[in-house]
Parts: structure tokens; C-alpha cells; sequence
């Protein structure tokens, strides 16, 4: 094993110890095992006659199968009749516990555990009936596969196939005696169509009772080796892609495991195959080195660039996924999937692998994760193209790429790690478990110990918090910041979070914490966290522009919190950062030519403004209120539709919202411009003007501003080359000018025709009686403002 890494040692040795495991099993039993009766046709004598075949036909209902939440009836998928469940009472012999041991063995299941069947169904197939390749979803959190016990009946045809590839096996019922096969849930399988007789089979949930992880060696030779690579591996400085920092060892080994589990099937005791057997490998191994191991979920998507070669093969068009169908009792949600379809693969253009879940073996101790899994720290035996993806999605060409494939899996993993380690790799898959940790250190009177674990957070801490929006996280690390009692761990926990992260129960802990240090610290954190630079703006590229806006609605409340005591400072702080937040993005609005969405945008900021305010007055100095409402006075039509905006949205506010003088002083001002506006004479009905825009001065332009102006012509018949017609086409769609532009393809050039709209007319009608309304609910809701008209 020269020249290969450690961690490719450790799948290797891995994938040596548990070579060839088995997917399937099954072995024959006399017919007297089994008791067999059907209410309406009475004991089943076995082999089942013809005419019993017969009754038990005419018993059944076409079978369904699930896609997603539905369960379906469709014989191009599923062809087979089911008897119903309740009319079936069976009893097996006592030969029954040898023959499932035997099962158990062939599996690789260790005799630590033992299988027990629970009838799920009874089908009859005739001829030509068949079930495609499809994969059973896991109906219990015990459930580890399926049994198919076919009666003895003559037939041909009807294999049940399970597996794909090389590991494909396949298996007949038998005339005369009972078949019993066993596979894993996972595996994929199918009931080719029967082409004489009949096929009878009950099937099965298999559930496992006791563990199937054998108990770790540590005295393995195997264990010895596997150790050795591990602490290489834990000690080899790698260099990660696009970091920028020096080559460090990795923080962890995963390990991906070959069989899939959902969430609540995955558990140690119930790992399937060869997977139990490199578990309790690697579990003793982990001792030997001292280190930790996690039994953990992770999410792959790869990105292929592919073609597809074959488009017929798609018999559905949809991945069907059964997770979480709640209604199985009386269903059968069994799946299939149109991930056969064929593409040719070229290159790997991007791969992540990210942990979602995790269980300690030791205590059972289960959370949700975040962790994203470098290259440098993973390892499989099995390969992800092997493996059927539970969805993948094909793009035609797209910018940058060719024709990419993408493909999901969910695969189960080991995720081990030094023990000495532990703290920094639990912390950077849950933030919410460090701050927890640190917080009980601390409060538990090791202070010192909590601080130097907080400084341990330093080379992910950002990255963790801005992967992890948790709603109500920053109030939790406030408080652990206030416990840590250090302004340098605390700034260090509380820097990577976002202004909007502030939700209104932050303010108390945010007034203890501003209290605990000098004002200075609390500024610094405050403007950090209002900061737009360029890195942390890439980072929370997902926090959208209405959380930042809906988090104005939390400005009061913080406010209140933070007034009145040492804390005062801040709370002029947090309104002064936030009015220059938000009027920043007033201003870069008069960007979009666009005026729908341009007045549009201004209108949603008027509930931030109507928050603001209210947190501004209740704070008391004047010295802000008079910024904002001088801001908010100018007379442009932009300011105005943001000012009526806010009024409105003050209107709403709880109780003490409008009352205030700085609304009174908005309300005051609007009242003005609305007068003003209603003073200027209507446009009467022979004025076709239009107002021109002014951000271009071509010759066309000029032209078309003539036009605009001109209050007499309605319509212009412009002979224009294409490419000045191009740019008249742009200069109305972008101003939205109610001019319509078409174009006669006669002569050469050919002809722009512009006609002005009726819509100008209505639109201004509009307008003017919507002034006419707000000037006379502004006399009623501010009456000392604003006079009635
Ligand atoms: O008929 C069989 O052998 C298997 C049927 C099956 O795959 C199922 O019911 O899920
Ligand atoms: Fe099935």
C-alpha cells in the first residue's frame, strides 16, 4: 500500500475484511412448515391447487405501490393481485427460527442479532403479471429488509431478480416446496412477468431484534493496521483546496458506508452487511488510536457533465421517494425510480458531501448537524456512481457548463476523529452544542476552560455560524458570551452573526453584555455586524433583502431593551446604523428606470421606516428624528411614495405608533406636498405630454423627447435603421413609458410607429384621487397636522 494515503489504506483494508457481502439470501423449506388461511377460501393446502388459485384471484385487488406520498394503481409498473391482509391467517412451524438463523448467517448478520418476519403482504401473480425494479421503503425503525416466501405452485417465469450488476442474484419458486428469500431493504429488486402458472408469495417485513454491529476486537490484527493509518492520517498536514492557510493535519476521517439507511433507521445496532462488520473494525481501531467515532447522514450531489444516451429507457419521469410515507399500514409504498435511464458520464465537474446528522454509539446521543466534508478527509469503499442517487436532475447546456447530470445520494458514514480533538469537531458541526458546552462550563465555574474553548472556535467559527442560520442562536450566544466574561472570546463568538440575526428577545442579553464591557467593545460588535463588506456580504448571500427589511419590526423592542441604563450608547447606535442601512438602499433604489419596480421597492421600505421611528422617538434625543423626517421631506415622487408608505404603515403600529412627533412631522409634510401636487391644474383631455427621460442625449433620443413633450402628437411614424429602432425599444420598455412601439416591415428602413397610450390619462386620474383620499385620512389620523380639505 506505498504511495497511498492513509485514508485510502483505511477503506482498503476495510473493503478486504468484508469482501463479497451478501444482498441476498434463501434456502427451501417442506410445505408443512407453513399454516396457511384464507377467510372465503378456507386452509391453503400446499402445493395450492387450481381451483384454491382461482378463489384466491378472485379475492385480490390490483396491487399498488408508492411514489412519494401517493400510492399508486398502475399496471405498467405493478401487475399483480393482493389478497387482502386481514382475510390472511398464517402460523409457521417450529422449523422456522433454524431456517431465518440460517438467513441471519448468509447476510453476514453476526449471531448477536435475529430476524422476525411481519407479514406485509400475499400477492398472486398470473401470467404476465410482474413487478418492475423498484426499492421497499423501510416501514419501521427496525425494519433491515424483506422476506419473500413463495408457496409451492407450478410456474415458469416470475424470477424474483435482486440486485443490479455484478451483484445481481436471482431466484425461482419451487412446485413443491416453500422458497424463502431474504434481502436488505436498500436492495433494488423485481418480479419478472410469469409466463405459466401462478406465483404465490407472502412477503415480509423483516425486523432485526438485538445488534447487528459485532461487538469490536481491538485485538485484531486487522485493528492494529487500521489504527496505524488512522493516527498517519491524524497527523499528515494536508493542504485543503482553496484554503489559504498553512497545510494542518484533517479534523476528521469519514468514512461512507455502502448500504443507505433513512434517519430513523440508522442506528449502530442495525447497520446492514459488511457495513456492521467495518463499523466494529473501525470502532476498535478508534480506541486503539484514541480516538472518537459518529455514526452519521450525509447528503451528496455530484455534477457530471453527461449526455444522455438512451431517451427511451425512462419509463417514469420522476424519482419517487418514499421516506417518509406515513400511510404505509395499508399501502404499499414501494418505489421505483427512473435513475436507470441512461447517461454517458464524461468528467466529475463538482462533488460535496455534507453530514446532517449524528449519533455518539456510547451514549446515543443524537443531533442535527451541519458539516460540510472536505476532500481531504473522506473515504469510501464503494464509489458514488455505483450506487443508485435517490434523485438526479439532467440541464441542457447551461453558461458556463456543458450538458450537466446532477445526482443526489444519501449515504450513512463513520465520522472519527482524535479524541483530544472532540470538542473543536463537534462545535464545527453544531454551534448550537458548542455554545451550550461552553455556556455549562463556565456557569459550572471553569471559567478558564470555557474561555480557551471558545478561543478553539476561531479557525471555523464564521464559517459554522453563516452555514447555520439558526433562528434564535445569537440570543444563545449572547448569553454564553456574557458568561465567557472576556471581551475577547465574547467579541470572537458574536462577530460572525448578521444585524438581522437580532430578534427582539436578543435586547436583554445585549444590555447585560453591553454593561459587562466598555462602549467601545459593543460599537465595534455593532458595527460588525451592520458591516456590508464585500466577504461577509458573500457570505450571507442567503439571507434575502425582505429578512433584513422584516427585521426592523424587532427595532423597538431592542430599543426598549437596550435604554435607560449603561447601554444607552448602543441603542443610539443600533438606530443610527439602522437608518443608514436603510436609507442606503433608499437611495441606490433611484437606480431601477424601471417606476414599478422602482416604487414598488420603496414602498416595502416603509414599514422599516414606521419601526425605526417609533424606536427613534421612544429613545428621546431629537438629533436622528430630525435627519430622518429632513430625508423624508423632499418632494420628489420617490420620497413621497416611501413617506405615504411609512404613514400608512404607522397607522398599523400598536398603539403608541402614530402619536409620536415625528410622524406628526411626516404626516406635516406629506399633507404639504399632497396639496401641491392637487393644486396643479388636471391634465385636460387634449394634453398628450409626456415627461421625457433625461439620462440620454443621442440624437434619437432628442427626437424621441420632441415627441414625448409635444402635448399635440399622439402618434410618430419613424422610418429607422434596425439598430436605432433597437435602442428606442429599450428606452420605452426601461421607462415604461405608456407609449406602444411597433414596427412596420415595409420600404427601407423599416418603420417605427409610437403611439402614445389612454393609459396616461387613466393613470393620472388615478393618481390624483388616490391624493385626494390620503389628504383626508392624513386630516383625520393627525388632525393637529393636517386640516381637513
Ligand atoms: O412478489 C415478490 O416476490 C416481491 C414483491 C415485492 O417486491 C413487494 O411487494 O415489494
Ligand atoms: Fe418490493
Amino acid at each position: 500500500m506505498k504511495n497511498i494515503v492513509p485514508r485510502e489504506c483505511v477503506a482498503a483494508l476495510l473493503d478486504r475484511e468484508c469482501a463479497d457481502p451478501k444482498l441476498s439470501a434463501s434456502t427451501e423449506a417442506e410445505p408443512d412448515l407453513l399454516n396457511l388461511e384464507i377467510l372465503g377460501v378456507g386452509a391453503v393446502r400446499l402445493p395450492v391447487t387450481p381451483s384454491q388459485v382461482r378463489k384466491l384471484r378472485n379475492l385480490g385487488t390490483p396491487a399498488r405501490f408508492g411514489r412519494g406520498t401517493e400510492t399508486l394503481t398502475d399496471i405498467s409498473v405493478r401487475d399483480t393481485w393482493e389478497v387482502p391482509k386481514d382475510t390472511v391467517a398464517l402460523r409457521f412451524g417450529d422449523g422456522l427460527p433454524a431456517l431465518l438463523d440460517a438467513l441471519r448467517a448468509e447476510l453476514g448478520l453476526p449471531s448477536s442479532c435475529t430476524l422476525r418476519p411481519e407479514l406485509h403482504s400475499m400477492l398472486v401473480y398470473g401470467r404476465g403479471q410482474f413487478f418492475l425494479p423498484h426499492q421497499d421503503s423501510e416501514k419501521h425503525n427496525a425494519m433491515i429488509g424483506t422476506l419473500v416466501v413463495t408457496l409451492p405452485s407450478r410456474h415458469t417465469g416470475g424470477e424474483l431478480v435482486i440486485g443490479r450488476g455484478e451483484a445481481t442474484a436471482e431466484y425461482r419458486g419451487s412446485a413443491s416446496n416453500l422458497v424463502l428469500t431474504a434481502f436488505y431493504a436498500d436492495c433494488r429488486h423485481e418480479v419478472r412477468p410469469v409466463k405459466s402458472g401462478h406465483r404465490i408469495a407472502l412477503t415480509f417485513n423483516l425486523l432485526l431484534d438485538g445488534a447487528s454491529t459485532p461487538p469490536p476486537d481491538p485485538s485484531a490484527a486487522t485493528v492494529t493496521e487500521l489504527a496505524r493509518h488512522l493516527r498517519e492520517h491524524f497527523s499528515a498536514p494536508v493542504r485543503r483546496i482553496f484554503s489559504r492557510g498553512p497545510a494542518t493535519p484533517p479534523s476528521r476521517l469519514v468514512y461512507l458506508l455502502d448500504h443507505e439507511y433513512t434517519e430513523r433507521g440508522l442506528s449502530w445496532a442495525r447497520l446492514k452487511g459488511g457495513d456492521a462488520t467495518k463499523a466494529s473494525l473501525l470502532r476498535a481501531a478508534a480506541e486503539t488510536a484514541d480516538c472518537r467515532v459518529m455514526l452519521a447522514l450525509g447528503e451528496i450531489q455530484e455534477t457530471w457533465d453527461a449526455y444522455p444516451t438512451d431517451e427511451e429507457d425512462d419509463w417514469y419521469d420522476g424519482p419517487y421517494d418514499d421516506e417518509d410515507n406515513e400511510n404505509d399500514d395499508d399501502d404499499d409504498p414501494d418505489t421505483a425510480d427512473d435513475t436507470d435511464c441512461s447517461y454517458q458520464l464524461n468528467d466529475l465537474v463538482e462533488s460535496a458531501t455534507r453530514l446532517a446528522h449524528w449519533t455518539d454509539p456510547d451514549t446515543g446521543y443524537t443531533e442535527q448537524i451541519t458539516l460540510e466534508v472536505d476532500e481531504t478527509e473522506l473515504c469510501a469503499g464503494t464509489t458514488n456512481s455505483a450506487l443508485t442517487p435517490y434523485e438526479q436532475q439532467y440541464e441542457g447546456f447551461m453558461g458556463n457548463y456543458g450538458n450537466t447530470l446532477d445526482r443526489w445520494y444519501r449515504r450513512a458514514a463513520l465520522v472519527l476523529f482524535p479524541a483530544a480533538r472532540e470538542f473543536a469537531n463537534r462545535a464545527e458541526s453544531s454551534p448550537a452544542w458548542a455554545l451550550t458546552h461552553i455556556d455549562e462550563r463556565a456557569r459550572t465555574g471553569d471559567l478558564a476552560g470555557a474561555q480557551a474553548d471558545a478561543a478553539d472556535l476561531a479557525p471555523f467559527w464564521a464559517a459554522s455560524i453563516s452555514e447555520n442560520p439558526q433562528p434564535e442562536a445569537l440570543v444563545r450566544a449572547l448569553h454564553t458570551a456574557h458568561a465567557l466574561d472576556d471581551p475577547t472570546t465574547a467579541n470572537l463568538l458574536l462577530s460572525p452573526f448578521r444585524a438581522e440575526q437580532l430578534s427582539a428577545s436578543a435586547g436583554t442579553p445585549l444590555a447585560c453584555l453591553a454593561e459587562q464591557h466598555d462602549a467601545d467593545w459593543i460599537a465595534t460588535l455593532l458595527r460588525g455586524w451592520f458591516s456590508s463588506d464585500a466577504t461577509r456580504a458573500f457570505e450571507y448571500a442567503h439571507t434575502s433583502c425582505s429578512q433584513e427589511l422584516e427585521w426592523y419590526a424587532a427595532v423597538p423592542d431592542l430599543c426598549t431593551a437596550l435604554h435607560g441604563g449603561t447601554a444607552d450608547g448602543a441603542a443610539q447606535l443600533l438606530t443610527d446604523l439602522a437608518w443608514k442601512r436603510l436609507h442606503s438602499r433608499a437611495d441606490g433604489l433611484s437606480a431601477l428606470a424601471a417606476p414599478s419596480r422602482r416604487l414598488a421597492a420603496l414602498i416595502e421600505l416603509g414599514a422599516p421606516l414606521a419601526f425605526l421611528l417609533t424606536a427613534v422617538e421612544a429613545q428621546g434625543p431629537e438629533n436622528l428624528t430630525r435627519q430622518i423626517t429632513r430625508r423624508l421631506s423632499s418632494s420628489d415622487e420617490d420620497t413621497t411614495v416611501w413617506a405615504r408608505s411609512a404613514l400608512h404603515a404607522a397607522e398599523a403600529l400598536p398603539g403608541h405608533g402614530r402619536g409620536g412627533s415625528a410622524f406628526a412631522a411626516l404626516a406635516a409634510d406629506y399633507g404639504g406636498q399632497l396639496r401641491e401636487r392637487l393644486a396643479r391644474p388636471a391634465r385636460t383631455e387634449d394634453d398628450w405630454s409626456i415627461a421625457a427621460p433625461a439620462d440620454c442625449t443621442c440624437e434619437l433620443c432628442e427626437v424621441l423627447s420632441a415627441f414625448l413633450l409635444d402635448p399635440f402628437r399622439r402618434v410618430y411614424e419613424w422610418p429607422l435603421a434596425e439598430r436605432s429602432r433597437r435602442h428606442i425599444h429599450a428606452r420605452i420598455d426601461k421607462y415604461e413609458l405608456p407609449v406602444s412601439h411597433q414596427t412596420r416591415r415595409q420600404g427601407r428602413p423599416y418603420t417605427l410607429v409610437l403611439a402614445k397610450q389612454n393609459t396616461l390619462f387613466h393613470s393620472e386620474r388615478t393618481a390624483r384621487a388616490q391624493d385626494e383620499a390620503d389628504l383626508r385620512w392624513l386630516a383625520v389620523t393627525w388632525p393637529d397636522e393636517v386640516t381637513h380639505p
